[in-house]
Formats: C-alpha cells, sequence, structure tokens
C-alpha cells in the first residue's frame, strides 16, 4: 500500500477512535502499521506476538496489540516521495521557568552530593499549542529521522504520543540479546563534538555497567562493544553496543529488571527512580518507558533456491523482538502536544547546561510541529 493511501486509514481510523501504531524502525525499508478494532486494552505479553507500549512506572499505562486481532499494512519507506509540511508559526511554549528547572538540578546536584546516588536523570515538559495535523507531525518524522525508531501510536483510553527515538532497550534474535548504553548529549555540530568530557563519560559508563550487571544474572557470555558517539537528529549521544547471549524465555524478568535503565532513571534504580517520582511534579506516563514489536515474524525473502529449477524457498521465519525506549517523544491531546526532555544529572553537571540540552532535545519534537 501507498503511503497515501496509509495515512487515509490512519485518519479513518482516528475519526473512528480506534487504536493502532504506525512505526518506522531505523534505516527499514518500511513503514507497518497495526489497526485495531477494539478498544480493549490487553497486557503485554512476550510469549505471544504483538507491539507492545509500556508506561515509565505506572502499570496501568500499558497495551499490547495483539498481532492475530489486528490489520497489518506494509507501506514502502520511500524519503524523496514522503511530504514535509511545518505549520511555520511561532509556537507558544508552556514549561516551567528556567530558573525554576536550574533550583530543580540544584536541590537534584544536593541530593546526590549527600546520598549514595550517583546519577538521576531528571526531566521537564513543554506544552505546545498547534494546529499541525497529527499524521502530519508523524510524516515529519519519517521526513527528518531516517535512522531513528518513529511511531504514532494511539489508543482512545490510554492517549496519544509520537516520537523518533534513537535508543534501543532490546533486540532479541533467537537468543542473543543485543542492547545499548546510551548517554551524554551535545550538539552534533558542535566542533568539539568528538571530545567527551568526564561528565558525560561517566554518566554514560553508569549506564553500560548497570546494564551488564543486570544481563550477568542471566548470560555467561556478554560482549561489551567499543565506545563511540551516535547521531540522533542534531545530537549525538555516547554509545556503548552490548551483546549477550540468553534464554529467549527468560525476557519478561530481563526487561523488568531492565527498565528503567540509569540512561532514563539514574544509578542506584531504586532510589533514582523514588526521587523523580517524589521531584519531577508530574507524571511521566509513556515517556522513558518502552515500545516495539515482540516476538515480530520477519518479512519472508523469497528467492530462487536453486538454479534451474522452478520452486522457491521460503526462508524461515525467525520472530525478533525490538523494542525501543520511549525519547525524544510527546503526546497529543486535542491540538496540544506536550513534549517530554531530560537529561541525566550528576555532581559534575551544571544547572544552565542542563536546560541547555533539555531546550536541544525539545527540537528533534518543535521540528516537526
Ligand atoms: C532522557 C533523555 O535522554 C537520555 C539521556 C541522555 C543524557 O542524559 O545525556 C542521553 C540520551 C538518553 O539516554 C531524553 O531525551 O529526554
Amino acid at each position: 500500500m501507498n503511503f497515501q493511501e496509509l495515512k487515509n486509514k490512519l485518519v479513518n481510523q482516528l475519526k473512528k477512535n480506534l487504536p493502532f501504531v504506525v512505526y518506522h524502525k531505523p534505516n527499514s525499508p518500511n513503514i507497518v502499521a497495526l489497526l485495531e478494532n477494539s478498544t480493549q486494552i490487553y497486557p503485554v505479553e512476550y510469549s505471544e506476538q504483538g507491539f507492545a507500549m509500556i508506561g515509565f512506572n505506572n502499570p496501568k499505562l500499558a497495551h499490547f496489540i495483539r498481532l492475530s486481532q489486528a490489520k497489518k499494512i506494509n507501506s514502502p519507506y520511500l524519503p524523496n516521495q514522503l511530504d514535509f509540511q511545518s505549520k511555520n508559526q511561532p509556537i507558544k511554549e508552556k514549561s516551567i521557568a528556567k530558573s525554576s528547572y536550574e533550583n530543580k538540578i540544584k536541590q537534584s546536584i544536593n541530593f546526590i552530593e549527600n546520598t549514595k546516588v550517583e546519577k538521576v536523570v531528571f526531566s521537564r515538559k513543554i506544552e505546545v499549542e498547534s494546529q499541525q495535523n497529527l499524521v502530519q507531525a508523524f510524516e515529519n518524522l519519517l521526513c527528518l529521522y531516517e535512522d531513528a525508531f518513529t511511531y504514532l501510536w494511539h489508543h482512545p483510553k490510554l492517549g496519544t504520543w509520537l516520537g523518533a527515538t534513537p535508543e534501543t532497550l532490546v533486540s532479541l534474535n533467537r537468543n542473543r540479546l543485543t542492547t545499548m548504553a546510551l548517554a551524554g548529549t551535545k550538539l552534533a555540530s558542535n566542533k568539539a563534538a568528538e571530545n567527551w568530557g568526564s561528565k558525560e563519560k561517566e554518566e554514560q559508563n553508569y549506564v553500560t555497567k548497570a546494564i551488564v550487571n543486570e544481563l550477568k544474572k542471566y548470560s555467561e557470555k556478554i560482549n561489551i562493544g567499543t565506545t563511540s558517539s551516535k547521531k540522533a537528529g542534531k545530537l549525538l549521544h555516547l554509545h556503548t553496543p552490548i551483546t549477550a547471549q540468553i534464554n529467549p524465555s527468560d525476557l519478561a524478568e530481563i526487561l523488568k529488571y531492565l527498565h528503567p535503565t540509569p540512561a532514563v532513571a539514574g544509578f542506584p534504580k531504586k532510589e533514582a527512580v523514588d526521587y523523580i517520582l517524589a521531584n519531577e511534579a508530574y507524571e511521566r506516563k509513556y515517556y522513558t518507558g518502552f515500545l516495539g514489536e515482540v516476538n515480530f515474524p520477519q518479512e519472508v525473502n523469497k528467492r530462487k533456491h536453486r538454479k534451474n529449477q522452478e520452486f522457491t524457498a521460503v526462508q524461515p521465519r525467525i520472530p525478533l523482538t525490538e523494542l525501543y525506549v520511549n525519547l525524544r517523544c510527546m503526546e497529543y491531546d486535542n491540538q496540544r502536544y506536550t513534549l517530554y526532555v531530560g537529561g541525566g544529572i550528576t555532581k559534575e553537571s551544571k544547572p544552565s547546561d542542563e536546560w541547555e540540552e533539555t531546550k536541544n532535545k525539545s527540537q528533534t519534537m518543535l521540528n516537526v510541529l
């Protein structure tokens, strides 16, 4: 189906107020949509096939689109045929004031200096009134962020979210789990971008250490790759790939321990989460939760098996699980887009830099409105 037809389906689904997700995985040749025809909420089942959406910390915020019950649509991802349209109007933002946010960051640094907590990921939200059409905003995300996981997700009882995240939580192919430690942020245009400071290196290292520690409980074979800069829109992050051999039936439990990683909560986890819940003063909902495909059958490559033979062989379908951390995202409600942006705070953080970082991160979403 071409993208124009797919958009019509999405508009129709929104009109009927029925749940759906539409997404593009990093560098994938396809855009995928899953349309549901009932508004019932289903718990996430890692033994089933479907699309999971899970909130940061509230167990009520979760839904599983079961593949067997959804209409699946594939549309080729053709960047040249996508139409970028922004509203080009001054955007009115409503957010906590700079000085108040910097005070919150100072308090967080103070907390870190006086407790065993070493890192806390603090965030703020920005409300934007915009006439931008929701499906157009998604199309714009597709235009701008080819190597991110871009999505639009809607459930009439749970909300409407869209975003372009650079962060994989886990991907699982048979018994090979791949994840990443992603933290530390700079503008990609910054000439000194490759010279990461000790603050960024340290905050990213907490993430690597914590992920490896959790995985050790389930794997004897863990490989930590080399750390490099990963581009996410106009930003750069420090990125370390991590792989582990696991028993696929352990996935649900591994996720329970892995999420939220210190990339989005802090370290040690429990204390950092408690601090966030007590001090951020709003609910993160799906921001810093995770979403993606669970046991998804891969597209079949038909190919001629042998020369001069008529039959085509079908490749075995290996189900894949690919979950992404819900970052660079926003919630939509009645012409209001609420953006969520945060950053890792350590004892070395500078409050004004943290404000700038959230401003830079918000640009990923503001660009599409
Ligand atoms: C918390 C966010 O991003 C996370 C925090 C980062 C940081 O502190 O430098 C970098 C990437 C993400 O792991 C966000 O985008 O809101």
